[in-house]
């Protein structure tokens, strides 16, 4: 069947298998590849329902695979075209609400000849038996047997319930401000910081317009809590700025920051995001592998490229895009960019290196081979954090699965802290 003859809710199924398979052949982020993939969806809903339902399959697909090869008579390659519609219509049934006829009778038009006898077998197969998904997901298998070496059995068991409910939205404020808080309702867990439930539609929120806030997990407030309020005429650089909530902090507690990133598109994010909170910095676009200052800073930043496995819980692909070589180059070029971060650091001043990755290689690792002559590790204070979180034995704060869990969770990340003593 071409294109143009799909029955009706055929063109958001199609959509979402165009998003799965850019996710897991192409190895792209599911919002990058919602442009290209949604481009034949004329209406926001049902670009919405195509990202939803490549979402829902992207944290369920551990579960998913083990349905589909429990029915399947011979093992079916990973990236092979029926087992993506099974996925899609699986997901939708089991997971979305979609009645199960309408989930098979929409995906069917995806496949075609003896691939679309086969998942309409698998799947009828499936409905009858009337199996279920589990709840928690299971993570990929790698994942949880990494994550669990690392970080112990319960946080890894704690990650399985960070994927199967929806991330808070935390909110940082511009300045404490005790009648916003009331305002805006929620619960706060640090100064400046505001919890609001899933969902919350920020954009109509108070305060929004008028830059008061905006958008940062409470995990990622805290490598600019640990650089703390600046000293008259204090400097900053942060490095890999872009889109700007760690610039937005450090620019709103006093540093005279300079602002840089790879990306001229990501960068005129955080030039609107500045723009919004009414906060001031000096933006490059430039390689931080290269690029030098005129004059050595108080603080450097270096909020690294990384995985990204700390985010999770919002954007479930990271568990599947994060391959072990990925993850070792992203390591490589963190070690690199710290090195030259560390050039870049006056006599007396701190060097921060952060992640939102929860891989040791991708944090502990390169903290510990951190060999730049003159610094000595600044070890993070426990009276210095926000309740819940805690630096471990070496002076870092790794914020694991499982942290907050109570109040609503946090995301993964990294932070180590150094003094330039010569
Ligand atoms: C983890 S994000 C930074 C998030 C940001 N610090 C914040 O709080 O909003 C990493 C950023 O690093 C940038 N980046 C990657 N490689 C870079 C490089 N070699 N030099 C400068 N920026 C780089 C990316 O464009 C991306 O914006």
């Amino acid at each position: 069947m071409t294109k143009q003859d799909d029955p009706p809710g055929t063109p958001a199924r199609r959509a979402a298998m165009r998003l799965l398979d850019a996710v897991l052949r192409k190895g792209l982020p599911l919002e990058a590849a919602m442009a290209s993939a949604t481009a034949e969806l004329d209406r926001a809903d049902d670009r919405g329902f195509a990202h939803a339902i490549a979402a829902e399959a992207l944290r369920r697909l551990p579960d998913l695979d083990a349905l589909i090869d429990s029915a399947t008579p011979k093992p079916m390659p990973d990236d092979a075209k029926p087992r993506f519609a099974l996925r899609i219509a699986l997901v939708q049934a089991l997971a979305l609400n979609t009645p199960a006829h309408a989930a098979i009778a929409t995906v069917l038009p995806l496949v075609d000849g003896g691939p679309r006898r086969l998942v309409h077998g698998v799947f009828g197969t499936l409905i009858r038996r009337g199996d279920r998904l589990p709840d928690p997901p299971h993570l990929p298998v790698a994942v949880g047997i990494r994550w669990a070496r690392a970080w112990g059995d319960a946080a890894a068991e704690a990650a399985r319930y960070g994927i199967a409910q929806p991330a808070p939205i935390d909110l940082t404020l511009k300045v404490d401000d005790a009648a916003l808080v009331a305002e805006l309702g929620g619960v706060t867990l640090a100064p400046r910081h505001v919890r609001l439930p899933a969902g919350t539609a920020v954009e109509e929120l108070p305060g929004y317009g008028e830059g008061r806030w905006w958008v940062q997990d409470i995990a990622a407030s805290l490598p600019a809590r640990l650089i703390g309020a600046a000293p008259a005429g204090g400097t900053a650089i942060d490095l890999c700025a872009a889109p700007g909530g760690k610039t937005m902090q450090l620019a709103t507690a006093g540093w005279d920051t300079t602002a840089i990133d790879l990306s001229r598109t990501r960068l005129g994010r955080l030039m609107e995001n500045m723009d919004r909170v009414g906060a001031k910095a000096r933006m490059i676009v430039a390689n931080a592998a290269v690029w030098s200052p005129d004059a050595a800073a108080d603080v450097v930043l270096l909020d690294a490229p990384c995985s990204a496995t700390g985010i999770f819980r919002r954007h479930p692909e990271v568990l599947h895009r994060a391959r072990p070589r990925v993850i070792k180059e992203l390591a490589e070029q963190q070690a690199q960019l710290l090195a030259h971060a560390a050039t870049m650091v006056r006599p007396g001043g701190r060097l921060v290196y952060a992640t939102c990755s929860l891989e040791r290689s991708e944090g502990e690792e390169v903290a510990d081979a951190f060999a730049v002559p003159g610094y000595a590790i600044d070890p993070v204070r426990v009276d210095e954090l926000p309740h819940g979180f805690a630096p471990d034995a070496a002076g870092y704060l790794r914020v694991p699965p499982g942290t907050l869990a109570e109040a609503g969770g946090a995301d993964g990340f990294f932070v180590a802290r150094w003094r330039r003593e010569a």
